[in-house]
């Protein structure tokens, strides 16, 4: 039977969390660099339980996976731009990318997008842009890949993806074809680099001369993490009102916490310190996307993968809502019988 307590407890964990709807997006893109794996990471962050782990933050979030993104090369711009590396693929994967993550927006979901190389992200913030106007992006990695192919010492594309979305360096870059639903819209105001430690001198260059929002780790070092957060937010976002971007390149932690990667750079963010960036972002309330990139599966034993499967799990679900203060109890939980849902 329901006594008065056991309703005031039902009505409680009703109203304990906000609806989230989430949409997954897998990207088993690897070609924007050379280390064979990493395009399947989402295979191994789904078998991994992420989808289960989201569901489990509260009743309240409904997770709808939209599968992996296919597309089809056209083989004739290959090598069409010096020192842009299997340049067709990210061309082509781009583009079916970016019309998903929009699609996933009007549906009315945060964009959970697990890549693959973090040339991919590209697409997620141009989709972004497609469906909300006004965006701001926290890029949150050890490098500031903003590399054009003039700058670049690799011809990695991974290495590109600010450079090509920024309006401010539209003009470095040659003809692009087959990139022409692809418009540099977005301002470098608008972008902000968290955990930055390998910066190509030409990186540097840029960032400073344009006056880029950047928190390195000399400023995470100096100013916490907590800080550097909101101050990157108050900077690319200044009245509080833009539509919120969270581009997460694994290798920005620490590579003793997060070995498989292609690019790990030592001296980086600690797990806490990549968590806690996520829950402020959470508790923004305007999060609208999330890119993970970087995870490679095929780098390390099998303890480094469960290791960087398992960090990139925990900045996920931090993204979201899950509480290291604990979680509140769902509806099935309660010791109680529960009455119908009218009450
Ligand atoms: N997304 C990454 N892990 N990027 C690494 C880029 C490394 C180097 N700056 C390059 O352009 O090749
Ligand atoms: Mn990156
Ligand atoms: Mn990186």
């Amino acid at each position: 039977m329901f006594n008065r307590v056991s309703v005031r407890l039902l009505r409680q964990v009703r109203n304990a969390s906000l609806k989230t709807e989430i949409g997954v997006i897998g990207v088993p893109f690897e070609n924007g660099q050379r280390k064979v794996g990493v395009g399947n990471a989402p295979k191994f962050l789904r078998d991994a339980g992420l989808i289960k782990s989201l569901q489990k933050i509260h009743d309240k979030i409904d997770v709808k996976d939209y599968g992996d993104i296919v597309y089809s090369i056209d083989h004739d711009i290959s090598n069409s731009v010096p020192n842009m590396l299997m340049y067709e693929h990210m061309v082509a994967c781009t583009k079916v990318l970016s019309k998903q993550v929009t699609r996933v927006l009007n549906d009315g979901r945060i964009c959970l997008t697990l890549g693959g190389d973090h040339s991919i992200a590209l697409a997620t913030v141009d989709g972004h842009l497609q469906a909300k106007s006004d965006v701001a992006v926290l890029w949150i990695d050890a490098h500031a890949d903003i590399n054009t192919n003039l700058t670049s010492d690799s011809g990695n594309l991974h290495g590109m993806p600010v450079a090509l979305l920024a309006k401010e360096l539209s003009d470095y870059w040659p003809y692009l074809p087959g990139m022409d639903w692809q418009k540099p819209v977005m301002s470098i105001r608008n972008i902000g680099y968290i955990g930055l430690r390998s910066v190509d001198s030409f990186e540097r260059l840029l960032i400073d001369n344009l006056g880029i929002t950047a928190f390195g780790m000399e400023e995470i070092e100096k100013y916490g993490i907590h800080q550097c957060v909101h101050m990157a937010l108050d900077r690319i976002d200044p009245t509080h009102t833009k539509s919120l971007h969270v581009s997460f390149d694994i290798d920005s932690i620490d590579s003793l916490e997060a070995p498989s990667t292609g690019t790990p750079v030592r001296g980086g963010l600690t797990l806490r310190e990549g968590i806690h960036l996520m829950e402020i972002v959470h508790k923004t309330g305007r999060l609208n996307a999330i890119d993970l990139v970087e995870v490679n599966p095929s780098i390390g034993t099998g303890h480094d993968v469960a290791l960087t499967v398992s960090a990139a799990t925990h900045i996920i679900t931090a993204a979201f809502g899950y509480s290291r203060k604990g979680l509140r109890p769902k509806v099935h939980d309660l010791p109680i019988q529960t009455p119908p849902s009218s009450t």
